[in-house]
């Protein structure tokens, strides 16, 4: 795939869910703001309807601000697609209740509650999927009533990312969840990532490149605020020039230098 093509974005279907391998959510045009400097700029990338598609760029490229634009969080203009219907316009409590899970990157758990008050309170399906999250994150559970402003960064990663496979989301927005974590967690959060992409489509920012190449089918890599490359996430870490030049870092690296 050549630097700026972007696979399957064509028109999105008109009706209903995406059939088969269509991409669950279609990105056109995207442009965001914040306090009037443009901060993400025709974005166009589509998240395949399965597995994970990465987002990867140098350090305050835009990569969160695609993820808030997307949510609704700031403010943004251009057209989203989710499973055939707009969200562009909808306000982020709509774009969330319609299927969208977030996991932001400063993980934002109440640090007054226990572990268990924090899942519970993201429950918002009738059968919230309390086994599923009981397997990826046994310590949670040993650690229930443990208040969450007390847990390691690793754990409430843990807890973050607990709250947003609790319910039956049609993509996840996930963004730099190994970020300053040690190498035995950044371990522990990618087989929950690997285990939570069996069962929903990804969209993932990430900085750690190993953490990419064992999770990641597509990259997309911004710079500047817009998209400058999308393709094969393998094909991409095995051309040492390209991460070079895209990403400022040799191959071998395994987190993206400022
Ligand atoms: N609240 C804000 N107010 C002003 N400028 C902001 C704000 N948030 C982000 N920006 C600016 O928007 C640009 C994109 O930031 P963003 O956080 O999206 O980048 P990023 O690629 O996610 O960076 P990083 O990898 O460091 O997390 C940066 O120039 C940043 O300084």
């Amino acid at each position: 795939m050549s630097a700026h093509s972007v696979p399957g974005t064509t028109a999105a279907p008109s009706t209903g869910h995406a059939p088969g391998d269509d991409p669950v959510l279609v990105v056109e045009q995207l442009s965001a703001s914040i306090a009037g400097q443009q901060v993400v700029e025709d974005v166009s990338l589509s998240v395949a309807a399965h597995g994970v598609t990465a987002v990867l760029g140098r350090n305050g490229v835009g990569k969160t601000s695609t993820l808030r634009a997307l949510l609704g969080l700031i403010d943004r203009t251009g057209r989203v697609t989710l499973a055939g219907q707009r969200i562009d316009r909808l306000p982020t409590h709509k774009i969330v209740q319609r299927g969208v899970g977030y996991v932001p990157e400063d993980r934002e758990v109440f640090a007054g509650l226990t572990v268990a008050e924090n899942l519970r309170l993201a429950e918002r399906d009738e059968h919230p999927r309390r086994e599923l999250v009981e397997r990826l994150f046994p310590d949670l559970t040993a650690r229930r009533d443990q208040r969450a402003g007390t847990l390691s960064g690793g754990q409430q990663q843990m807890v973050s990312l607990a709250r947003a496979l609790l319910n039956d989301n049609t993509v996840l927005l996930i963004d730099e969840p190994t970020k300053g974590l040690a190498p035995k967690v950044v371990d522990e959060v990618a087989v929950a990532l690997e285990e939570a992409a069996r069962d929903v489509p990804i969209l993932l920012v990430e900085q750690n490149l190993e953490v990419v190449r064992r999770l990641a089918r597509t990259a997309v890599v911004i710079e500047g605020g817009t998209v400058v490359h999308t393709g094969s996430a393998q094909a991409l870490l095995d051309d040492e020039e390209l991460t070079q030049r895209l990403l400022g870092v040799h191959v071998e690296a395994a987190e993206v230098a400022p």
